[in-house]
């Protein structure tokens, strides 16, 4: 049994802690899969290159409205894969060599298998390789992630799916994808794959995609998709079979009555649960939710001292740039246990990167309304402002919600081109509490970019002038 100052399970935003300023700890990271974990290796990383890809070969399908006439000639699957792979894939290895082998890392074991509590603070790791290795610890990280929901549907297994972990690497382009769930991942393969020439359809329980998102937008999100896609909403598939063609039948329970789907591969992206349960934390005493999520504090340690927890594990939000967040939090937390900071989850923003982009920060609508809490919007269309009118934008629009007595933006919802981008200044105004009437009218706005988007939002706010 070895001891060590520092344990830390998982290596997604859990890798960034260790650095020089832990030369003198004793430290172990456990991992039992890729190095690196979601976000470089099966989540926004490989997405957003697959997306950027499904953005150019989208364009010929709208060109000859500038006047420029374009065809898309053929989307090769193996070599848009293969170069994206071809990036993420070295930099995982290179990053899990540093880990075992560099100089650097002298103060550092990596273990290579999945660790599960035994005693309060004692970690069992079943080694990948079949060993076993029993560590003890003086304090923990769990930054163990989530994992994708795969809901029961009666032949589903038999027949084969899909998740996010596995959907990028194909063989092949299906001819057809089915694709069950209306959320972030939904959304962003769906534009992937329909980019590149397959139909796809999007099976929806709710009457709406996008059912996180404001109203409005998801309201307008729906609308485009539909014109898009194939999008079966009110939908519960309720069986699926692999047929003697090789095809996949899913059978879907609708108002209007029983409804069926004939596809070549199935996408499940119903949502991600937290690998809490991988951990054995009853051994530990560390608390869950009713979730799954570890509980944390301000300080984002759980309820046993000396044991923090960080990222998709324990946050609702399953972002990674909430996870380094919290990662910068407990680093400092463990350096500095006599000036602890807090996380700050007031303004949390996130982007859906389909077609078109989603952008969001703060309350939306319904939830101002939900609270009592008063509110004025400001709306604006891509169709109204000069870059938009370049664009030929019809469809993408802003609101932003303010506090009426205060003039403090409370939401902002986006959709359409660069969306996450655009909504940057207003996340930026949140955070350090700059009124949207100064924010509007006591800087320069550069003509004529897309920002200009936030500018006529927030000017259409009906603020009280300033006194
Ligand atoms: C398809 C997809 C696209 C996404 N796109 C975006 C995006 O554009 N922007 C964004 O902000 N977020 C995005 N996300 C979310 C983002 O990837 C996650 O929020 C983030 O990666 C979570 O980081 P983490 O460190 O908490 O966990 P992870 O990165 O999941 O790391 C956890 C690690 O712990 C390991 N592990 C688990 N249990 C054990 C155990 N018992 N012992 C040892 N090791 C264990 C796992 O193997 C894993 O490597 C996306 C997610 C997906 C699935
Ligand atoms: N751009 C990004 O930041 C990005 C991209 C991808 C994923 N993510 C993260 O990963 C998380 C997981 O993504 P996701 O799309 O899997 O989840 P999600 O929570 O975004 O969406 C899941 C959807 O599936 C629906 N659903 C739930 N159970 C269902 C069932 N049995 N049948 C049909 N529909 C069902 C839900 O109502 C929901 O609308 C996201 O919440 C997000 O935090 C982020």
């Amino acid at each position: 049994m070895t001891h060590y100052d520092l344990v830390i399970i998982g290596t997604g935003s859990g890798n960034t802690i260790v650095n020089r300023r832990f030369a003198d700890w004793k430290v172990a990271i456990v991992e039992r899969g890729t190095f690196g974990g979601t976000c470089l290796n099966v989540g926004c990383i490989p997405t957003k290159m697959f997306v950027h890809t499904a953005d150019l070969a989208a364009t010929p399908s709208i060109s000859s409205r500038y006047g420029v006439d374009e065809t898309l000639d053929r989307v090769r699957w193996p070599a848009i894969r293969d170069r994206i792979f071809g990036r993420i894939d070295p930099i995982a290895a290179k990053s899990s060599e540093y880990r075992h082998h560099h100089a650097d890392n002298a103060n550092v074991t990596v273990y290579d298998g999945t660790g599960r509590f035994t005693g309060a603070r004692e970690l069992t790791v079943d080694g990948n390789d079949g060993t076993t290795s029993v560590l003890t610890g003086e304090q923990f990280v769990l930054a163990t992630g989530s994992r994708p929901i795969v809901p029961f549907v009666p032949g589903l297994e038999e027949a084969g799916h899909h998740t996010s972990n596995t959907i990028m690497r194909l063989e092949e382009l299906p001819r057809r994808l089915g694709i069950i769930g209306s959320g972030f991942v939904a959304a962003e393969f769906a534009h992937v794959f329909a980019s590149y020439g397959v139909e796809v359809t999007m099976i929806a329980r709710s009457g709406q995609l996008m059912r996180h998102e404001d109203g409005d937008i998801g309201q307008r999100f729906t609308e485009i998709a539909r014109a898009k896609y194939d999008v079966r909403l009110n939908h519960d598939t309720v069986s699926a079979k692999r047929r003697q063609d090789g095809a996949i039948a899913l059978e879907m329970l609708s108002p209007e009555g029983v409804d069926e789907l004939v596809v070549d591969e199935v996408l499940v992206a119903v949502g991600r649960t937290p690998n809490s349960d991988t951990l054995n934390l009853d051994a530990a005493g560390v608390a869950v939710d009713d979730e799954g999520r570890v509980v944390v504090d301000e300080f984002q340690q759980t309820n046993v001292d000396g044991i923090y927890a960080l990222g998709d594990v324990t946050s609702p939000h399953q972002l990674k740039h909430v996870a380094n967040h919290e990662a910068r939090v407990v680093k400092h937390n463990l350096l500095n246990p006599a000036d602890r900071i807090t996380s700050d989850h007031r303004f949390v923003p996130h982007a859906v990167f389909s077609s078109p982009q989603i952008a969001a920060v703060g309350l939306t609508e319904e939830q101002a309304r939900q609270r009592g809490i008063p509110y004025v919007v400001g709306r604006q269309q891509y169709a109204d402002i000069a870059y938009g009118w370049a664009m030929e934008d019809t469809t993408g629009f802003a609101k932003i919600l303010a506090d009426p007595q205060t003039r403090q933006i409370i939401g902002c919802h986006i959709i359409g081109p660069q969306a996450s981008s655009v909504i940057q200044p207003v996340i930026q105004a949140m955070s350090f509490g700059l009124d949207a009437y100064s924010m509007a009218r006591d800087q320069y706005w550069i003509h004529p970019a897309m920002s200009e988007l936030i500018e006529n939002a927030l000017l259409k706010l009906r603020l009280p002038a300033k006194g």
